[in-house]
């Protein structure tokens, strides 16, 4: 037994979840017309209900009781303070000193790094002016209107969500283009629409080694050279963001060029430094300071907040209970905002890299179950899609349901459409449908006998499915960086939590192995030893 299934505070949280067999959610409310009062938290901006889970006050007390015995606030503490938490790689995790108001101090190793992530803001801010303000100028004198991202995981899927999620502010001259798969389909179909001569790359890749990255970045410099531009052109078309200044030397970028960050910065974080660029570019740097100002809003929230009123403490061991008492291994993310489409897509990343693990911090195996599967649609789309299974599936899957209060696009009717389905959908999660009531619907219906009788199970819903709901004053850059924010530090909380590190992702390396050995077999080289199904699939690919 590990120490965390072994403590009374786990012990306790069995017994209680013992307990909670067979107390529905509809009887909760029933029994307390406050419980919305006592389970919700707002901070300016949002607003998270938690009232339609399966906990009472003595749940809750006994998970907040779990986190201090697992010192969630020093933990906290040592985010904070730079202390290096990620430690198979040795390395801090301060992707809170990115978004920290200049002044605040945020020691490495004894150096204050607020200073240095200013400096780099400053140089990305002007040069977001310069293009936007059409005096950055491409090779024929002409003003960038295309912007192409070049990166991969955390240096694609926080960029593309953020630039999506904040449409209403992109500057209007500006499209901004993702290109991230090594599938050479999506570097070739994102060429196809922009024009070398006023299209700008970014090559964004924190160890600027990753396969993808530089593959796609080599196809885009020869389609630019191939087009008509000269060498000495690239330094107007090419900029990158990294940590590796050596590597984007090799690359023929000039440093000049290079926006950096830190190796205390992990991928997944690191949208708030300069991989953030081509966000700050198509909404600038207004804006962009404004997203930084709403993640730090959410980091002192977290940071002081008491941990019975702190949304990621809440949003952490809510998750905490259903997957390790509950058995439930998967988490919906249901954002019922069409800006925020690829918040899941993002959010995979952050939660599934980050506490996808399987041993504990000193390398034990653990015995209990750490992240879930993360998944989600926008709303309503998934509502015709899968929420099916949620509603009268087998598994157990609590969903977070996120909407802006105020659209962007008041047209007619549609918001208070949408709105009017976000809360159906959790409250016919929470209250379900008895047989009772299907019973009198059916009749009402005209139907009798057999026919009811047979059509009757298939109508009930048994409900008391947990759901949150986080409502946002409106989905503008602050609002869209607390909720973000509010995510990584979630995910922080969980990992404390299960003794796990958060930071690592040694899980993504293998394939990567694998992959170079059988690259030069798939281009006629000498065929290696494999499994035979490999080696039947390798040779298939070969034509043998
Ligand atoms: O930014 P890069 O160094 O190119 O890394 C891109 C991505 O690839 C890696 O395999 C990691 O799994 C991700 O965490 C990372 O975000």
């Amino acid at each position: 037994m590990s120490a965390l299934t072994a403590s009374p505070a786990w012990k306790a949280l069995a017994a209680h979840r013992q307990a909670m067999e067979g107390v529905s959610l509809r009887d909760l409310f029933a029994q307390d017309p406050g419980r919305f009062d006592r389970f919700s938290v707002r901070v300016p901006g949002l607003l998270l209900d938690y009232a339609k889970n399966r906990v009472t006050g003595e749940t809750m007390s006994l998970l907040l009781d779990l986190a201090r015995s697992r010192d969630l606030e020093g933990w906290r503490d040592r985010l904070f303070s730079g202390a290096r938490i990620n430690t198979t790689e040795d390395r801090a995790v301060l992707h809170v000193a990115l978004r920290a108001p200049k002044g605040r101090r945020i020691e490495v190793d004894g150096q204050d790094v607020v200073p240095d992530v200013h400096a780099v803001l400053d140089r990305m801010y002007d040069f977001c002016r310069r293009v936007r303000d059409g005096q950055w100028l491409g090779r024929t004198g002409k003003p960038i209107t295309d912007i192409v991202n070049i990166g991969i995981g955390g240096s694609d899927l926080g960029p593309v969500m953020a630039t999506q999620a904040l449409t209403p502010w992109h500057h209007p001259r500006l499209r901004a283009h993702f290109v991230s798969n090594v599938d050479g389909t999506h570097i070739a179909e994102a060429l196809k629409q922009v024009d070398p001569e006023t299209t700008l790359f970014i090559v964004a890749s924190k160890t600027f080694t990753t396969q993808e990255t530089l593959t796609n970045a080599h196809t885009a410099r020869s389609w630019f050279l191939e087009k008509g531009g000269s060498e000495a052109d690239i330094a107007k078309h090419f900029v990158a963001v990294s940590t590796n200044e050596g590597e984007v030397r090799k690359f023929g970028i000039d440093p000049a060029n290079m926006f950096g960050f830190w190796d205390w910065v992990g991928g997944r974080y690191s949208l708030w430094s300069a991989i953030g660029l081509p966000i700050a570019l198509m909404v600038g740097p207004e804006a962009f300071a404004e997203f930084l100002a709403g993640g730090h809003a959410m980091d002192e929230h977290f940071r002081t907040a008491p941990l019975d009123r702190n949304m990621p403490v809440i949003l952490g061991l809510l998750g905490v209970w259903y997957g390790n008492f509950w058995g439930a291994c998967a988490q919906a993310v249901l954002p019922y905002d069409q800006y925020l489409a690829r918040f899941p897509a993002y959010l995979q990343q952050l939660d599934m890299e980050s506490n996808g693990k399987g041993v504990d911090r000193d390398g034990n195996p653990v015995d209990y179950a750490t992240g879930p599967i993360i998944f989600g649609e926008p709303g309503t789309n998934g509502q015709h899609a899968f929420y099916q299974l949620i509603h009268q599936g087998t598994h157990l899957i609590p969903c977070d349901f996120i909407a802006p209060v105020k659209t962007q696009n008041p047209v007619g009717r549609h918001h208070p459409i949408l709105l009017s389905n976000i809360l159906a959908q959790a409250e016919a999660l929470m209250r379900g449908k008895t047989q009772d009531e299907v019973r009198a619907e059916l009749t009402s219906e005209g139907k009798s006998g057999p026919a009811l009788e047979a059509l009757l199970p298939h109508k009930v819903f048994p409900g008391n499915r947990p759901t949150n709901m986080i409502l946002a004053d409106q989905l503008d850059p602050r609002t869209l960086g607390m909720l973000i924010a509010l995510y990584e530090h979630k995910v922080f909380v969980q990992g404390v939590i299960w003794n796990i590190n958060s930071f690592d992702q040694w899980g993504v390396e293998l394939g990567k192995q694998l992959a170079k050995a059988i690259l030069p077999e798939l281009e006629g080289g000498p065929a290696k030893d494999h499994d035979a199904s490999t080696a039947g699939l390798v040779a298939a690919i070969r034509g043998g």
